[in-house]
């Protein structure tokens, strides 16, 4: 008699199974926590929430607009009572936006709350992935290539001790990330989905 075995993709880990336990992904801008979030929540059958579109929606006005009306402080309060509302609710993907590691007390809500993602990428990589892109106001500099490696030498530290698990999305597509994903994760797929490239 053969045993049907499932592919590694589906594996689900012996221990620490949590059906409630949200996933909370964290990374720089550009690395795919928004593919990947929502890729991943349909997988697991979960909801998805990113939280940058969740200020959005408050505000009315995209990020960029924040910026300008109340500056980097108005969005870091903002972004951070979004973050305390939204950690506190079971069985989300949440996407974080890429400097919610910055506040104490957001790394804090982050690592007790959930299971933290720390989606990882190059320098060059995130850059052409965000180069086109004009809502990202901490980019609106002469050099945005160099901000971003300011960014991630500053921040890298920030996500690491946040961090459950950490996967490179710079060389894979976002199908492998999921695959490379899933079996690590401390809690329930409820179907395989198809992943698209
Ligand atoms: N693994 C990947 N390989 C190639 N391109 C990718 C990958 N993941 C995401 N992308 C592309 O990179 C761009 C940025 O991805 P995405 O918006 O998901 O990043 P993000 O982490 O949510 O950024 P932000 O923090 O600014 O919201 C998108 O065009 C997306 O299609
Ligand atoms: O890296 C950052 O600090 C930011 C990333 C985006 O997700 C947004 O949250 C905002 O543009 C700030
Ligand atoms: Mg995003």
């Amino acid at each position: 008699m053969t045993m049907e075995c499932a592919p590694d993709s589906t594996r689900i880990p012996p221990e620490g199974l949590d059906e409630a336990r949200p996933v909370f992904l964290v990374g720089m801008m550009g690395v795919g926590k928004t593919t990947i979030g929502r890729q991943l929540a349909a997988a697991l059958g979960r909801e998805f929430v990113d939280l940058d579109h969740v200020i959005e929606a408050r505000c009315g006005v995209r990020i960029a607009t924040i910026f300008d009306i109340e500056g980097e402080e108005g969005f870091r309060r903002r972004e951070t009572a979004a973050l305390d509302e939204y950690t506190r609710r079971p069985g989300l993907v949440l996407a974080t936006g890429g400097g919610a590691v910055l506040a104490e007390e957001n790394r804090r809500m982050l690592s007790e709350r959930g299971c933290v993602v720390y989606l990882r990428a190059g320098a060059d990589e995130l850059y052409r992935r965000v180069a086109r892109d004009r809502n990202r106001p901490l980019l609106r500099t002469a050099d945005p290539r160099q901000r971003i490696v300011d960014l991630l030498a500053c921040r890298e530290p920030l996500y690491e001790s946040v961090a459950a698990i950490t996967l490179d999305t710079g060389d894979q597509p976002v199908a492998q990330v999921l695959r490379n994903l899933l079996p690590q994760l401390p809690v329930r797929p409820a179907v395989q989905a198809p992943f698209t490239e």
